[in-house]
């Protein structure tokens, strides 16, 4: 993918270039769109994650001349015809992997969790790394212009349903049920093959697909890093990640991500932001996003949205009232314009994560620049996000989103004052939950918030019909909230954030019970338990959503076998 820049002096609008084969398959999916029409079954992705039988030219030859002689208007035979002829299935070009290091019960497994039922569940539940194990089949690597999907190097483990590639925040908590597992060279095969991308494009893409290459996802990769390392003080492992986290600090803190705002003592800060290279309809759901800017009436005002929808994915929030000026209204995605309190946090983590770890390689001036980063962006988040009154820390929407060079002077009345599971979620970290006057603020916070719910935490109080919002709770937002209450070392936030967890736990155990199996998506009248995305998928779960039942259960045990008197 080329970068091109809409002003020769400045990155600020970088934009980069669909390749050839994703022209095409858009092309594909638009004609698929046209003769099945909006049903619910009608997936865009899936017709991005084909392969080509034989060369491109050859290909879109052979579409031009159906296109030709229907006048357009393509039967099903003949789309079907094209297809099986032309075409190989998504997912065809993954092969099954079976993990070497995947023991049916390893040992030292979960020894807190004493009820026999729980460790059977625990078990099923780990056994499911060898249903979303895949590695790339090798024709990718030999004709990688053949295929959307990208040839990465190592054994993977993929979310599962229509998730059929890597993703990038989605691996955080693949590898934290891994680590529970013992599933230690699966879990640095996920790192190495996000090092990988970091190698090739300079940042870890959404997803291992070419039409990923546009944008990234929250930055977790550190806190992957700095995980395995606990579990396995596996310091090549240390010495071959560093250069890459290194690498991929520069790609958030370029002009485009990066913002600087001057607090009310005339303090400049800089915080970072979402912003994705692309200005056209995301390639996977290009025909949805087509439609989302259908009311839009000049070409500009269309780029923006497909920026502003490209740029949410790359929040991993795709989509949520959160980046929204109109609440019922998706072309008024502002996502742009926001410095996001999550992202920040996990730039943060990144950045003592670096720390970390080049001081245990004896690099200690790099450690020494990155500690003063952390520290730097410490002070950014309390002046420009905390709100003392509610207990959280509030995301900032800018007045002027693309004026890149900009200082933007920070004003009270920006701090967004609606309530997200975001605004909480610097408690995972220690530089705030080791502060007690604060968790005390935010346990407070938290509790009056509306978010807790019979199943965990909800994502937002609006009730919108998008994915992120009421009454849905994400496995991986509610993990970092509950394990950073947890950790705080005082006992009533560490209660508040069993009692969370145990909610969710047994609303997924639930759920098991009834069906035999894990899920994604119990039942959205359980507000908080919603895993992400997807829904109930026999035989595999979700990458993420078992991993944080994993980590749960090594965090917590289950309440019958607690030790702590709550
Ligand atoms: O197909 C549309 C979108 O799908 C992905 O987003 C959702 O699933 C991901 C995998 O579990 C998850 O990481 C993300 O948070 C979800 O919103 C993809 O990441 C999007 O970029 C894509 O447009």
């Amino acid at each position: 993918m080329n970068v091109s820049f809409t002003h020769a002096s400045s990155v600020c609008n970088a934009i980069k270039q669909p390749t050839p084969l994703l022209s095409f398959l858009e092309k594909f999916q638009e004609t698929a769109h046209s003769i099945f029409g909006d049903s619910k079954d009608f997936d865009p992705k899936g017709y991005m994650d084909v392969s080509l039988k034989f060369d491109l030219t050859n290909t879109t030859e052979a579409f031009d001349n159906m296109l030709k002689s229907t006048n357009g208007s393509v039967s099903i035979h003949d789309f079907e015809e094209f297809t099986n002829r032309f075409l190989n299935k998504a997912g065809s070009d993954l092969v099954y992997h079976q993990p070497a290091d995947f023991e049916l019960e390893p040992a030292g497994f979960l020894l807190n969790v004493e009820s026999v039922e729980v460790r059977e569940w625990a078990l099923e539940v780990h056994s499911l790394w060898k249903n979303l194990s895949r590695k790339v089949a090798d024709e990718v690597r030999e004709n990688p212009e053949l295929h959307t999907l990208l040839p990465l190097p190592h054994p993977m483990i993929i979310p599962g349903s229509r998730f059929i590639e890597v993703y990038y925040w989605d691996s955080y908590w693949v590898i934290r049920g891994l680590l529970v597992s013992k599933m230690y060279e699966t879990a640095k095969s996920i790192v190495y093959n996000l090092i990988s991308l970091i190698d090739e494009y300079g940042h870890v893409l959404n997803g291992s697909r070419a039409y990923y290459t546009n944008r990234s996802q929250p930055p977790l990769l550190s806190s992957m890093i700095w995980e395995i390392y606990n579990r396995t003080h596996d310091l090549a492992f240390v010495k071959r990640s560093l250069p890459a986290l290194l690498k991929e600090h520069i790609f958030w803190n370029t002009v485009n991500h990066k913002v600087i705002i001057q607090d009310d003592k005339g303090c400049n800060h800089t915080l970072n932001r979402y912003f994705a290279l692309w200005n056209k309809p995301r390639p996977e759901t290009s025909t949805i996003d087509k439609e989302s800017a259908s009311k839009l009436l000049n070409a500009s005002d269309k780029q923006h949205l497909y920026r502003e929808l490209a740029s949410t994915a790359e929040a991993g929030w795709d989509f949520s009232t959160r980046w929204m000026r109109n609440h019922s209204d998706l072309t008024t995605l502002a996502t742009t314009s926001i410095v996001p309190v999550d992202l920040n946090l996990y730039i943060l983590k990144m950045e003592l994560d670096i720390a970390f770890l080049a001081r245990t390689m004896g690099q200690n001036s790099i450690a020494e620049q990155f500690l003063n980063a952390s520290q730097a962006r410490q002070v950014a988040m309390i002046s420009i996000f905390w709100n003392d009154k509610k207990g959280q820390w509030l995301d900032y929407w800018l007045t002027k989103s693309s004026a890149c060079e900009k200082v933007h002077i920070w004003e009270a009345q920006n701090q967004n004052q609606n309530t997200f599971a975001s605004n909480f979620i610097p408690v995972w970290n220690e530089l705030f939950n080791s502060d007690n006057a604060i968790v005390q603020k935010v346990m407070k916070g938290l509790q009056s918030s509306g978010l807790l719910c019979a199943a965990g935490i909800a994502t937002s109080l609006t009730r919108s019909g998008q994915q992120m919002d009421f009454p849905n709770g994400w496995a991986p937002l509610q993990h970092m909230i509950v394990e950073g209450l947890a950790r705080s070392g005082s006992k009533d936030s560490r209660c508040m954030a069993e009692d969370i967890a145990v909610k969710w736990m047994k609303t997924n155990y639930a759920a098991y019970k009834k069906t035999g199996t894990m899920h994604e998506k119990y039942d959205v009248e359980y507000c908080g338990a919603v895993g992400g995305g997807g829904e109930y998928i026999p035989q595999t779960g979700f990458g993420w959503t078992n991993g944080v039942v994993l980590a749960f259960l090594e965090e917590f045990g289950w309440p019958q076998d607690q030790k702590i008197d709550c």
